[in-house]
């Protein structure tokens, strides 16, 4: 079994940014600037953001943090983000989710400006993709496809079975694996929570990628001998034996499947690492469009 090591990679990744970045300053090229904006104090999305900034100092981009109570109405949010479209000095920006309820999610999307929205969440950017345009491509399922290819894992012609049919992770998956290059070619089947017979669906897929959310679903019972395992969840399950009080677990039974599995990702480390890089090189590419 080989383990698909997201955090190892990810620091490759960033070493070959930062020697891009470092290429662009000595010739005093504009460094790529990222803003993330995040509203209230919901302690996952804290992590996130933090490795997000931290990894943006660790390859010598700019980077901005916009924090705002939860409490922010909808017109002050759609203030921060026209701000930020119109900030030349930020080339890219996101904003980290999910907002709190009373805030219109699609609004606010749809106020980002298609040339700065590195998440690649909105409709010109999803619309791109999907033509296989160029186009900046969503985090984590660009860091599964970079995380596929630079482990040589093939997808031409496997069956690829990806459970979960949120817009950010299981369907750009979808597009990104059917697209006619590499890697992609696959065929693709989109599970969710009214498939009949998840478990059979599952047992056919020669890569498994799991994106539902729901701590350590997929069990050894559901895996095809050799399958390729992608876990995108990151769950905290409450763990009294631990210092901060829980473990983070995956959507897949990490301990049960790593026996059948030909190559596996870990939580953490797995995933998570290798969104965080996706949205560097969107970054990046964002800053040099200019
Ligand atoms: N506008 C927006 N863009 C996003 O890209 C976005 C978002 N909203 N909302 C939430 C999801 C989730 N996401 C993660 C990023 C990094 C880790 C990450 O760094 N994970 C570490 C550990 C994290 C921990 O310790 O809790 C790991 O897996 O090794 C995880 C998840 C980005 N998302």
């Amino acid at each position: 079994m080989q383990l698909l090591d997201g955090k190892s990679l990810s620091q490759t990744i960033k070493e070959e940014l930062k020697t891009e970045v470092d290429a662009i300053r000595q010739a005093a090229g504009k460094i790529p600037h990222l803003a993330a904006v995040l509203v209230g104090d919901d302690p996952a999305s804290q992590v996130y953001v933090r490795n997000k900034v931290r990894s943006c100092e660790e390859v010598g981009f700019r980077s901005s943090l916009i924090r705002r109570p939860a409490t922010i109405s909808q017109e002050e949010l759609l203030e921060v983000v026209e701000t930020l479209n119109d900030d030349p000095d930020v080339d890219g920006f996101i904003v980290q989710l999910p907002l709190p309820a009373h805030l219109d999610e699609d609004a606010i999307n749809l106020a980002i400006s298609p040339q700065k929205d590195v998440d690649g969440f909105t409709p010109v950017n999803i619309g791109r993709m999907t033509l296989g345009l160029e186009a900046y491509l969503p985090a984590t399922p660009n860091g599964i496809m970079v995380l596929l290819e630079r482990y040589g894992i093939e997808t031409s012609g496997k069956e690829v079975v990806v459970l979960g049919r949120s817009n950010i992770v299981g369907t750009p998956m979808t597009i990104l694996l059917s697209r006619k290059r590499q890697p992609g070619n696959a065929t693709v089947t989109l599970c969710h929570s009214r498939t009949r017979d998840l478990a059979a669906h599952c047992r056919r897929a020669d890569i498994l990628i799991a994106a539902i959310g729901i701590p350590e679903m997929v069990t050894a019972d559901m895996v095809k001998e050799g399958a390729v395992i992608i876990d995108v969840g990151i769950n905290r399950v409450d763990d009294s034996s631990r210092k901060r009080g829980y473990r983070l677990a995956g959507d897949v039974d990490f301990e049960s499947v790593k026996a059948k599995a030909s190559a596996i990702t870990p939580v953490p480390g797995g995933v998570g690492p290798m969104t965080i890089v996706s949205l560097m090189m969107n970054t990046l590419k964002a800053s040099q469009a200019k």
